[in-house]
């Protein structure tokens, strides 16, 4: 269930084992999972599904009937302990960001160190204000600032007590797309420098796409799968493969860039791809997304085509939707590698059947577009 493994294997996780069962009125709640002790994690699921619960269960903010939780090895709660949520090293971000309105920017900030004793207290915030591009706002009241200002501040604010764990519950649903675009650059820069793990609830596939290293999938209350981000979207089988917009992401390095073509060659495990415009300096990380209906299969390879991607890949598994649809996954290169990268393509079952693909073929696949959605954000070891 875990691409990170099932909690009896980890009893003494460096990051975090999570484990909350209950009844909430009509709703039941059964989850697990574990999540390494640093990099992003999307709680990710319909409306319903039971996101938020398992946000303020990890923040105490709820307790379940039967729950488990340790951080670091650390026990926050078992049968006998739960550690209330203002003992707990949490910094947590609501959907809204509620800034004091009486305070200027900077005392808001400031005002998240207010629970760490004075000896500890290393002052973070120039780190924060410069990694969350604030330095203009400092001075200013917090009337009149924009929804993606106020929850940069927000987020600052949570980080100012230097938490060993940040909680965001939709940090970016109340903010218009203009918005979202200005600030997630931002949290794409700042998830980078950090060091904790990071947990954010959200339901936009573009987000998570962009935002996260791992995901926690869930449905209906449980949790369906959890792992890296990469793995998880490409399994051909969950409910996020079956949407129309079903899109896989691949970590990829930049190799070269053409300055005669504009083109990026970047490597990605298994293979190389090329990329319209430059992507970054050379060495440069990047993660890029490919929309299962961009891809289409070919049994030889296409000699006379435009297509810039036209790659070898093996195809692992066969997923039929409905009547019509199926989703391939496709591992990149013809040898046997359980590293290569993976993608899915969505062909219709007529194509299916008349070429008759199989699993563990050797095939080519044409990728139409491939955009760019950002960068890893673990620091790999
Ligand atoms: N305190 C509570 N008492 C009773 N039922 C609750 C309580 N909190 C949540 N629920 C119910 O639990 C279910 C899951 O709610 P939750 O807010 O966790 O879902 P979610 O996935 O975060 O949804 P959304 O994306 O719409 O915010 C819902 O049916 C909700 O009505």
């Amino acid at each position: 269930m875990s691409g990170f493994g099932m909690i009896g294997e980890y009893p003494n996780s460096d990051g975090i084992v999570a484990r909350f069962s209950g009844t909430l009125e009509s709703f039941d709640l059964s989850t697990e999972f574990i999540l390494p002790g640093r990099g992003v994690t999307a709680l990710f699921g319909r409306s319903g599904c039971g996101k938020t619960t398992v946000l303020r269960c990890l923040a105490g903010l709820s307790r379940m009937e039967q729950g488990f939780l340790s951080v670091k090895g650390r026990v926050w709660q078992d049968g006998e302990t739960f550690i209330p949520t203002y003992k707990r090293s949490v910094g947590f971000v609501f959907q809204e960001a509620s800034l004091f309105t009486h305070l200027s920017v900077k005392d808001n900030l400031i005002f998240g160190q207010r629970r760490v004793k004075s000896r500890d207290r290393i002052s973070k915030l120039d780190e924060i204000v410069s990694l969350l591009g604030l330095e203009q706002l400092l001075s200013r009241s917090v009337h009149n600032l924009s929804g993606g200002e106020r929850q940069r501040i927000a987020i600052g604010r949570a980080l100012m007590s230097g938490p060993e764990l940040l909680l965001m519950d939709e940090p970016l649903a109340a903010l218009d797309k203009f918005s979202k675009d200005e600030i997630i650059p931002y949290l794409d820069r700042l998830f980078k420098k950090l060091d904790i793990p990071m947990i954010f609830v959200s339901h936009d596939t573009e987000e998570v796409e962009r935002l996260a290293d791992n995901i926690v999938l869930m449905d209906q209350g449980k949790v369906v799968s959890s792992g890296p981000l990469s793995e998880v979207l490409s399994d051909p089988t969950l409910f996020i493969a079956q949407g129309p917009k079903t899109s896989s992401v691949i970590d990829v390095k930049v190799n070269f860039f053409s300055e005669e073509d504009r083109i990026t060659e970047v490597l990605a495990e298994g293979g190389t791809l090329q990329i319209p415009g430059k992507l970054g300096d050379v060495g440069s990380t990047h993660r890029i997304s490919i929309a299962a209906n961009d891809v289409s299969l070919a049994k030889t390879k296409p000699s006379e085509t435009t297509i810039l991607n036209v790659l070898p890949v093996r195809i692992l598994d066969i997923h039929l939707l409905d009547e019509s649809r199926s989703n391939l996954l496709l591992s990149i290169g013809h040898q046997e590698d359980k590293s290569s990268a993976k993608f899915l393509a969505r062909i219709t079952q007529r194509s299916l059947r008349k070429f008759d693909f199989s699993i563990g073929e050797h095939v080519y696949a044409q990728i139409k577009s491939v955009s760019m959605v950002g960068g890893p954000h673990s620091k790999k070891s």
